[in-house]
């Protein structure tokens, strides 16, 4: 089901152009089940959806919806139980350069520099060393890291570690790019930088992003659309068309359209009146009249 959220006629126009841009990504009844010594884990039953080229789509859902077990399938890193899926047209059945990755743990070769880093991916699919070099150089200057080339991973902070990843994912040039919370372990000001750093990124380069997020504004903000899954077993909830005018901005969060996305995504993963867990009650201590 896709969910018609209220929206301005240059944002419905929008949308109607990118639904006829060609399918990037296709999932087609994807199934992965585990076997537990107690028992078989649905991890993700009958799910499909489709995503178009230069889209960026997030995934969201509970814990436990099966988002790292779709990410690791779409990847080719974990073999499906049934159905496929089809980047380009083509199926997938193991990682591959039409394919990149940005994890949140952050997954660059500390022995190696920024460029050498960058250099990585294009080295390995046979480019020389000087043609991999100028290539890697454009890519740090994308992410706005061009005077850090030389440093070492130990020697960036964690949004620049960010940065370099993106950079490393893209110098392969894949027609997928696929985020697993990539910024789940920045600090709240970083975070947000780096989400406009990666809208810019996206602006300027002909990628398609699949982005797995916990984080409602962060879904909001990013997203052309959002595919919100069930959990246990995972399953496909509702495809949510974000109603929020490009180009975004942060203040755009208090606009109707933007609060509106974030209330329908927020009551469809937490409905009201469902308790998640009960809060145990701990009386570790002497009750202080001071401390309510
Ligand atoms: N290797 C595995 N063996 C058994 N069960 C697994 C395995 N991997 C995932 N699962 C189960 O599959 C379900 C989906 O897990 P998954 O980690 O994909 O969800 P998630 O949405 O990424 O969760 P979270 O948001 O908490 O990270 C869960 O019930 C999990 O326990």
């Amino acid at each position: 089901m896709i969910a018609s959220l209220e929206m301005a006629p240059e944002v419905a126009a929008r949308f109607d152009r990118l639904k006829q841009r060609p399918v990037a990504l296709e999932v087609k009844g994807l199934t992965k089940h585990f076997d537990t010594p107690k028992g078989t884990v649905v991890a993700l039953e009958d799910l499909s959806f489709s995503v178009h080229k230069r889209e960026f789509t997030c995934v969201i859902g509970p814990s436990g919806c099966g988002k790292s077990t779709l990410v690791r399938i779409l990847a080719g890193l974990e073999t499906p139980t049934g159905g496929e899926v089809l980047v380009g047209g083509n199926p997938v059945q193991g990682p591959g350069p039409d394919r990149g990755m940005v994890f949140q743990s952050y997954t660059l070769f500390p022995w190696l520099t920024v460029k050498q880093n960058v250099m990585f991916g294009p080295q390995m699919s046979g480019a020389s060393s000087t043609s991999a070099e100028g290539e890697a150089r454009q890519w740090i200057d994308l992410v706005g890291l061009s005077r850090f080339e030389n440093s070492y991973p130990n020697q960036l902070s964690g949004g620049m570690k960010q940065r370099v990843a993106i950079a490393r994912a893209l110098a392969n040039q894949p027609k997928v790019l696929f985020m697993d919370e990539p910024f789940g372990a920045l600090d709240a000001q970083t975070r947000a930088s780096m989400q406009a750093h990666l809208l810019e990124i996206w602006k300027s380069v002909d990628i398609t992003i699949v982005f797995i997020t916990h984080d409602l504004d962060e879904a909001v903000y990013l997203s052309d659309r959002i595919l919100v899954l069930d959990a246990n077993p995972g399953r496909f909830r509702e495809m949510v068309e974000v109603p929020v005018a490009r180009p975004r901005t942060p203040e755009q969060v208090f606009e109707p359209s933007f609060k509106a996305a974030r209330h329908h995504i927020d009551h469809l993963i937490h409905p009201p009146g469902k308790v998640e867990a009960e809060t145990p009650v701990l009386r570790m201590v002497k009750h202080d009249p001071d401390v309510v």
